[in-house]
């Protein structure tokens, strides 16, 4: 059984976040992955250097010629800059009936620049998060889209509450920008909180980890996981990836996108 999963994001000439970390997830968790690019950056470890967002025309000619022959078992969307694109997207996604959404509302890079423009929020949560089987935001991403401000265990479960309202299947409320020597992840379905939880690893190599763990929950839907049994995947890879950082270029590195399945070997034996 070939498997397939398609990722609809932004460009990232430097390897370690967007469509290029996506398709490493992917191709690492044997699924055939595939993409639809929404904007190019000029982006390395130190910054976002510029951002060449497509013609809405060739996003949906990418989506359809993915859709039209070769279909897709999951999609996840990364970096969609602007209502329109978002508008586009959500039109594709509903007429090839696509289900296991996965989506990263992705809103600024980790040096500051902006990916998503302010006035798209509000397309987010109108077009897209009613089709979403999983939204992955960290705790700034879901204080944008909630209007609330996440300061307490608490606050993120009314948060996981209010974003849940929204439609969306399942929230996963990521704590990498949390304090404490634990990085906690959130789970709710609507009934239940679930909480994936590791030991936060000192480094500055952090570029690319939501992309990453986004990509890896996208992977395992599409396998037919559950989305508590893709979230404890993700949660291990992202956690193998930091652990081997790779010490790549001047600024925030990226993960090691290879680290999870060389641990995998290792413990079956392969290696
Ligand atoms: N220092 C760390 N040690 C261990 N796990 C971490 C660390 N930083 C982030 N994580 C984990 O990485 C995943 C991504 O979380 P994070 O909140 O950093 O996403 P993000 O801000 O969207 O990332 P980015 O914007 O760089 O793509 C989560 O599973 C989180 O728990
Ligand atoms: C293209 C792209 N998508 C997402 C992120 C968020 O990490 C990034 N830095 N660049």
């Amino acid at each position: 059984m070939t498997y397939k999963a398609l990722t609809i994001a932004g460009s990232d000439s430097g390897g370690g976040a967007g469509i290029q970390a996506d398709l490493k997830t992917f191709q690492e968790l044997d699924v055939f992955g595939m993409s639809a690019i929404t904007a190019v950056t000029a982006q390395n470890t130190l910054g976002v250097q510029g951002v060449y967002p497509l013609p809405v025309e060739a996003i949906v000619q990418q989506i359809q010629s993915v859709g039209s022959d070769i279909g897709t078992d999951a999609v996840k969307t990364g970096m969609l800059f602007s209502s329109e694109i978002i508008a586009a997207v959500a039109e594709q996604i509903r007429r090839f009936g696509w289900k296991n959404i996965v989506v990263d509302p992705v809103m600024i890079a980790k040096g500051g620049a902006p990916l998503l423009q302010e006035e798209a929020v509000q397309a987010l949560k109108e077009h897209l998060l009613p089709l979403a089987a999983v939204i992955t935001p960290n705790i700034p991403e879901a204080e944008v889209l909630t209007g609330m401000q996440i300061e307490s265990p608490a606050d993120k479960q009314e948060a996981a509450r209010r974003l849940f309202d929204t439609g969306v299947r399942h929230v996963v409320i990521k704590g990498g920008h949390d304090e404490g020597s634990q990085a906690s992840d959130l789970l709710y379905d609507g009934q239940h909180f679930q909480y994936f939880t590791s030991d936060r690893l000192p480094t500055k190599n952090t570029h690319g980890t939501g992309c990453t763990f986004a990509a890896a929950v996208t992977a395992e839907l599409a396998k037919g996981k559950t989305a508590a049994e893709a979230v404890q995947t993700a949660k291990d890879f992202i956690q193998a990836a930091i652990a081997d950082d790779l010490q790549i270029g001047g600024g925030h590195g990226p993960t090691n996108h290879w680290a999870y399945g060389r641990r995998q070997a290792v413990l079956g034996g392969k290696a």
